[in-house]
């Protein structure tokens, strides 16, 4: 367990972030495109929006209300003992508190399986316990790639309490992006290229804003599933 933590923090090392201030402003809303009218993405061009849709999917509503608060029943009084940290400057995240968890409640653990069954090919060795990232409503994510010495091809999350964006930009080339609307329980799955070769990153709640439309953040709770390197 201690070194699973430990393996959880290499993925926000600021070595693996490529941060890129440009993709963090919000302004540029001229160049974006709507992919499908129902799919809760927009990017730099069709053409990427293209590329990319076998590799990013959102599912939105994938849990009920219900499951949402079977969610928070299990993990918040663990986290609510611990601080949110904001005062590491280095850090991939910003205002957060963090925990993973092996062993789930017979409800939690159903809702589980299903993220697994969606996300991951049957037979996928998968990372065994369960990253949960609670964000203050001031919190955020740096654009960062997960470590590849840790983690697999496939991050799947389930996105509890808020709404909130998920920006990929290319890493060698920032003028290609894409914006994902994350609502509060969707599940969202990246793959491939658009887990290796793009930073994600969740923004913060001044810049959060979707194809022209303020998402206010709230406090978000992710719950994230991995498979091991191949
Ligand atoms: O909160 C999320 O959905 C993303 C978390 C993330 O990028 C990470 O833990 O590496
Ligand atoms: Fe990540
Ligand atoms: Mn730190």
């Amino acid at each position: 367990m201690k070194v699973l933590l430990a393996v959880l923090k290499q993925i926000h090392k600021p070595a693996l972030c490529t941060g890129n201030p440009r993709c963090l402003s919000s302004g540029a809303t001229s160049g974006l495109l709507p992919f499908r009218d129902e799919a809760p993405m927009v990017g730099s061009s069709p053409e990427l929006v293209q590329k990319l849709s076998s590799q990013v999917e959102v599912r939105t509503d994938f849990i009920t209300e219900e499951e949402e608060a079977a969610f928070l029943r299990e993990l918040d009084p663990g986290l609510k003992k611990k601080r949110y940290e904001f005062d590491h400057w280095d850090d991939a995240i910003h205002g957060y508190r963090e925990t993973e968890r092996l062993r789930w409640g017979a409800a939690c653990e159903e809702i589980l399986n299903r993220v697994r069954s969606t996300a991951f090919p049957e037979g996928s060795q998968l990372l065994g316990p369960v990253h949960v990232i609670d964000l203050d409503k001031t919190g955020y994510i740096k654009p960062h790639i997960d470590s590849v010495k840790f983690c697999g091809s496939t991050i799947a999350g389930l996105s509890l309490l808020s709404d909130s964006i998920m920006r990929l930009v290319k890493e060698d080339t920032p003028s290609e992006w894409l914006d994902l609307l994350l609502s509060r329980r969707s599940l969202y799955i990246l793959r491939d290229q658009a887990r290796y070769q793009f930073t994600h990153e969740i923004l913060k709640d001044e810049e959060s804003v979707f194809n022209g439309q303020r998402v206010p953040r709230q406090r978000r709770i992710s719950v994230i599933c991995r498979n091991l390197p191949g």
